[in-house]
């Protein structure tokens, strides 16, 4: 198959993780027979750069004409300083490419069993999705900013709300059947409006157990008993807020995936972290979100299974094998660098290749 997926590596750690994304694609490409077309483009910090602006017109274009859009993370203090962040170009590009639903799997298994700073029986049987609203809210309401005064806008749209718990339920459908709505609609009117629209959707989703927490409640409950969500639907602030919690159920942020879906196939896939300046151009960033971010790509833009199921099990296989970047905080195993867990995924990768030839041969 011949699919077209713009690059952007972003800021900080982003290039040296999206080097594994591109190794791995390169390895995916020549073991299934795909045709893989990749851009790389500047975005945020690198965008300010290049073009004076976070999101270069050519940029959104190249993206606009993909079938994918592979992004590492934007923003450090070197543009601190600028009269454009690095982030406004992020947020740009999600909502120009209408990415509205963002799905943030959380799933621990024998490897993250031993990383994470809570008790292993809380968080080993942890499998949850958060899908957080994605293009409204407060993060794209008006801000102004006069002397003393600063404000920032909370609004939502009623279809805005609806589009994307409806997808929520559709997920908790495939799954355990159980769906999490977070809200604050002891005090925000538009987390009443949330609560409403939840409400009402799920009059056609009797087959799925709904309940309602209050964010601060949900806080508290995803690091108590992780087990007791499925699927968590929220709006685009407490689900950003709620992911980099929920990192600390497996050990490190560096492992979690993004996807940014709608309604068609395209879609854009980061990984949750940010450009962590404080390891950044040192290789020791854990490369593992972002190849899990293209094996979400191969899957649910590509509707590349095998392929997506292949990326997942190399990864695994390699962090099982002893290689784990320093954020995987175990003292069983030594060290590697982001590059060196990379060539131990794509090695794995080549090596399942061969031996299912091989195996071919014997039957
Ligand atoms: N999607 C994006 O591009 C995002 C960008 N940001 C931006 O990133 C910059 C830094 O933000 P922070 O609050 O420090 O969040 P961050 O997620 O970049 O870093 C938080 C902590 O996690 C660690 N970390 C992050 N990714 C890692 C990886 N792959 N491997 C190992 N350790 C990792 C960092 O070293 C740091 O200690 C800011 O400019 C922020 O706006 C933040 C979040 C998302
Ligand atoms: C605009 C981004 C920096 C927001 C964020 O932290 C995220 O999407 O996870
Ligand atoms: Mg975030």
């Amino acid at each position: 198959m011949k699919k077209t997926i713009a690059l952007l590596p972003g800021d900080g750690v982003g290039p040296e993780v999206m080097k594994g994304a591109v190794q791995v694609l390169k390895a995916i490409e020549k073991r299934f027979g795909h045709e893989f077309n990749m851009n790389e483009m500047p975005v945020g910090g690198s965008g300010i750069d290049t073009s004076g602006t976070s999101l270069p017109d050519e940029t959104l274009q190249m993206c606009k004409n993909s079938d994918a859009v592979l992004l590492g993370a934007v923003g450090g203090p070197r543009w601190d300083g600028h009269s454009e962040r690095p982030e406004k170009g992020l947020l740009k590009l999600r909502s120009e490419l209408g990415v509205y639903a963002n799905f943030r799997p959380v799933k621990s298994n024998a490897a993250f069993q031993d990383m994470s700073p809570l008790k292993k029986e809380i968080v080993k049987d942890t499998d949850l999705l958060i899908v957080r609203e994605l293009t409204g809210g407060i993060y794209f309401g008006e801000k102004t900013r006069v002397d003393e005064r600063a404000e920032d806008s909370l609004v939502y749209h009623k279809y805005e709300i609806e589009r994307t718990v409806r997808i929520a339920f559709e997920e908790a459908r495939k799954r355990k059947k159980k769906l999490t709505s977070v809200d604050k609609a002891n005090v925000l009117e538009s987390s009443r409006l949330w609560r409403e629209t939840v409400v009402e959707l799920s009059a056609e989703y009797s087959d799925v157990e709904t309940e309602h927490l209050l964010v601060d409640h949900a806080a508290m409950k995803l690091i108590q008993d992780p087990s007791h969500f499925d699927v968590i639907v929220t709006e685009n602030m407490f689900g950003d807020i709620l992911s980099d919690e929920a990192s600390v159920l497996l050990g490190s942020i560096g492992v979690l995936p993004s996807a940014s879906l709608r309604e068609d196939d395209f879609g854009l896939f980061e990984p949750v972290h940010g450009s962590a300046p404080d390891i950044a151009g040192k290789d020791l960033a854990n490369p593992a979100g972002m190849i899990m971010s293209a094996a979400m790509m191969l899957k649910y833009s590509f509707h590349m299974n095998q392929e997506s199921e292949a990326v997942e099990k190399a990864l695994q296989e390699a962090f099982n094998a002893g290689y784990r970047t320093g954020d995987m905080r175990t003292g069983k195993f030594q060290h590697v660098s982001c590059s060196q867990l990379i060539d131990q995924v794509v090695y794995r990768i080549e090596e399942d290749a061969v031996s299912a030839s091989l195996l071919e041969l014997y039957v």
